[in-house]
């Protein structure tokens, strides 16, 4: 018996090594676009997966994500990073699942996973507070000239206070209309009844009429949404159907007071009609946290304009809103490698 004890422990020894060879053989691969996205995301894949990231605080460069991605199990990206077939063909058989840190998914081919049947997760629901008071936030910096009036302060500009120096147009009494009425819609429109608008609007393809009643918001046609706004609010997806619907044409129909305002994606505006309308004092203003491309270029056009307020793309950034959207997206991935229901399924 005594003789035996250590070649069991001997056995138990080497079987211990060999598990833990095989799990650590076995354990999947991960890729993270970005080097600072919450930790506690990263933490979570840490426990169960091999997870390599990006270095650095920029977007992946293109040759580095093909290299990188081959042979991984699964991708963990942000809207900066293009999921197109030459990044599912340079990662191979493995990969399972490309999860975003987002809403948006555009710039994945949702279409080319299915195909080949990897799954796509995203990180809807949790942003859509931050992003509605962003959206508020800049709505009201735009129709109220905060950045035009703080300029003032520090360039000499603030002689006296007179009488009708820096004049906005307020929310009180006026018609809003909604593009999009989906969750980020809805507690914008929630966010602006408080300001007591004459009446709010809202433009989709889904009635919605119960969501509707909860912000005494009534829906129109397009036509309709342009030609009698005061502010117009952009809050839909970006989609083949809505690129561009914001055009020369468009911006024809407004209000010569009507104020745009976008936080959804740049795409949905044709940025040379918007600045024309805006140059040529078509339309009051505009206030922009999405633009196409982004970062806009210093030398914009729209960059030199007056009646514009322009913010980086910043609707979701919101500390707690971005902890939580990267331990979703770790989620997503964790549920896929398992074959389980993902916390949020492009499906
Ligand atoms: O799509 C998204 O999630 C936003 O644009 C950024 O958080």
């Amino acid at each position: 018996m005594y003789k035996i004890q250590p070649r069991l422990t001997q056995h138990a020894k080497s079987l211990a090594q060999f598990i833990r060879k095989s799990t650590m053989s076995s354990l999947q691969s991960v890729y993270v676009t970005r080097p600072d996205v919450d930790v506690s995301g990263l933490d979570l894949l840490r426990k169960s997966c091999n997870v390599t990231t990006w270095s650095q605080s920029l977007p992946v460069p293109r040759d580095e994500l093909l290299r990188q991605v081959q042979g991984k199990d699964a991708l963990y990206c942000v809207l900066t990073d293009k999921i197109d077939a030459a990044v599912l063909d340079a990662a191979g058989e493995k990969l399972k699942c490309v999860s975003t840190m987002s809403v948006g998914f555009e710039h994945i081919d949702v279409q080319e996973c299915k195909k080949r049947g990897i799954r796509v997760g995203y990180t809807p629901d949790v942003l859509t507070d931050a992003t509605a008071e962003l959206t508020l936030a800049l709505l009201l910096a735009t129709n109220r000239r905060l950045f035009e009036a703080n300029k003032q302060v520090y360039n000499g500009g603030w002689k006296s206070w007179a009488p009708m120096w820096m004049c906005g147009q307020g929310l009180k009494n006026s018609r809003v209309g909604l593009y999009g009425f989906g969750r980020i819609g809805q507690e914008i429109a929630s966010r602006i009844l408080p300001f007591k608008p004459a009446q709010i609007t809202y433009t989709t393809r889904t009635a919605r009429p119960e969501e509707a009643a909860k912000v005494n918001a009534r829906r129109v046609d397009f036509d309709e949404m342009l030609c009698l706004s005061d502010f117009i609010v952009i809050c839909c997806a970006l989609t083949p159907e809505t690129k561009e619907i914001f055009n020369a044409a468009a911006f024809e129909k407004m209000k010569a007071n009507c104020i745009f305002i976008n936080t959804s994606r740049g795409g949905v505006v044709d940025q040379n009609a918007l600045y024309d309308a805006l140059h040529s004092k078509r339309i009051l203003a505009a206030g922009l946290d999405v633009t196409t491309p982004e970062p806009l270029p210093l030398d914009s056009p729209l960059l030199k304009l007056d009646n514009i307020v322009v913010l980086p793309h910043i609707g979701s950034a919101d500390i707690e809103t971005r902890k939580e959207m990267s331990r979703i997206t770790a989620r997503n991935i964790l549920a896929a490698l398992k074959g389980c229901e993902m916390e949020a399924e492009v499906i």
